[in-house]
């Protein structure tokens, strides 16, 4: 069953801007990545799932409900971490925190305590002296803290150093292993690559890609650099791919399956290194949708 399903969703801000058309959904227990570039229409959608925005054409609805005329019902039962934050700035963290724990009727802050110890955040401090950083830490807290079913995060990581955004793959990770249905705004191949199960990508306002991670990880392909200890044997080589690179003595190809075979042929050559890894879900993207970066 979906729990979000964004059905034709069109808002036109005039100038090509805006969203056009759009329609994808989470089912239940699922986490969808929503990726694309600065401008590509994320928070635009996002804005319309939490019913701060009426569409021209097309709804959004969650749990059943039309996003924009049930939003205070909505609003209620979803974690939602803004791209944007606007923090009442004389507040403490902690201040903030209570305001919006007041505003969901929430009344243990118990496990916004533990969010609170587990990434590291000094709530006293207030928001007007807070980094980017601790201000979007506050976002999580905010986010989590309620134990709600759907979460929708837009750009969760933004100002996060690398430590603290591993604590936060691992906070997905909880939030899965309890059953929750998460969308998750990024424009960061790796984080949706390490938390999500599929794939939502927008371009320009639309929609172009709608994948299954686990489909992409079986069926992306292997990048090989091989170096041979002289141009002339990189050369030969070359020839039996089509479609390999060559810079001097080093062939760099794409290839899925038929390991044996490239071993006995590459046991014609000397060989001075072979480096071979996965393709990223950058590469696999930029394979399958386009030259363009998203
Ligand atoms: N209220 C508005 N009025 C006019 N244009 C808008 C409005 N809100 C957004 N836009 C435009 O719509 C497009 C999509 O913006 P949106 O904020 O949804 O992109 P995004 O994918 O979230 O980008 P980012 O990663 O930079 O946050 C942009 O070109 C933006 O300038």
């Amino acid at each position: 069953m979906s729990v979000i399903d964004i059905k034709n969703l069109t808002k036109d801000y005039g100038d090509q801007k805006g969203i056009f058309d759009i329609s994808f959904f989470a089912n239940a227990g699922e986490t969808v990545g929503f990726l694309g570039a600065n401008g590509a229409g994320k928070t635009t959608t996002i804005r319309h799932l939490m019913g701060f925005i009426k569409p021209d054409r097309g709804c959004s609805e969650i749990f059943g409900m039309d996003c924009f005329r049930r939003a205070a019902d909505i609003q209620k039962r979803i974690g939602y971490l803004p791209g944007e934050i606007a923090f009442m700035d004389h507040m403490s963290g902690m201040d903030f925190i209570r305001f919006m724990a007041e505003m969901k009727q929430m009344k243990d802050l118990g496990y916004a305590g533990e969010l609170i110890d587990y990434l590291e955040l000094d709530p006293k401090v207030k928001l007007k002296k807070m980094s980017k950083g601790m201000k979007q830490k506050i976002a999580l807290v905010v986010a989590f803290m309620q134990d709600a079913p759907v979460l929708i995060l837009d750009e969760p990581t933004s100002g996060l150093d690398p430590l603290m955004q591993n604590k936060f793959v691992e906070m997905i990770k909880e939030e899965q292993r309890k059953g929750k249905t998460i969308l998750m705004s990024s424009h960061i191949f790796e984080e949706i690559e390490n938390t999500c199960d599929r794939i939502v990508m927008i371009k320009n306002g639309k929609i172009v890609a709608d994948e299954n991670m686990e489909k992409i990880r079986t069926e992306r392909s292997k990048h090989y650099e091989i170096t041979f200890s002289d141009e002339r044997s990189a050369k030969m080589f070359q020839g039996k791919y089509p479609g390999s690179k060559r810079s001097c003595n080093t062939v760099c190809f794409l290839m899925k399956g038929n390991t044996m075979e490239l071993l006995r042929e590459l046991n014609r050559y000397e060989v001075e290194d072979i480096n071979a890894r996965h393709q990223t879900l950058e590469e696999v993207f930029l394979q399958y949708y386009g030259g363009e970066r998203v």
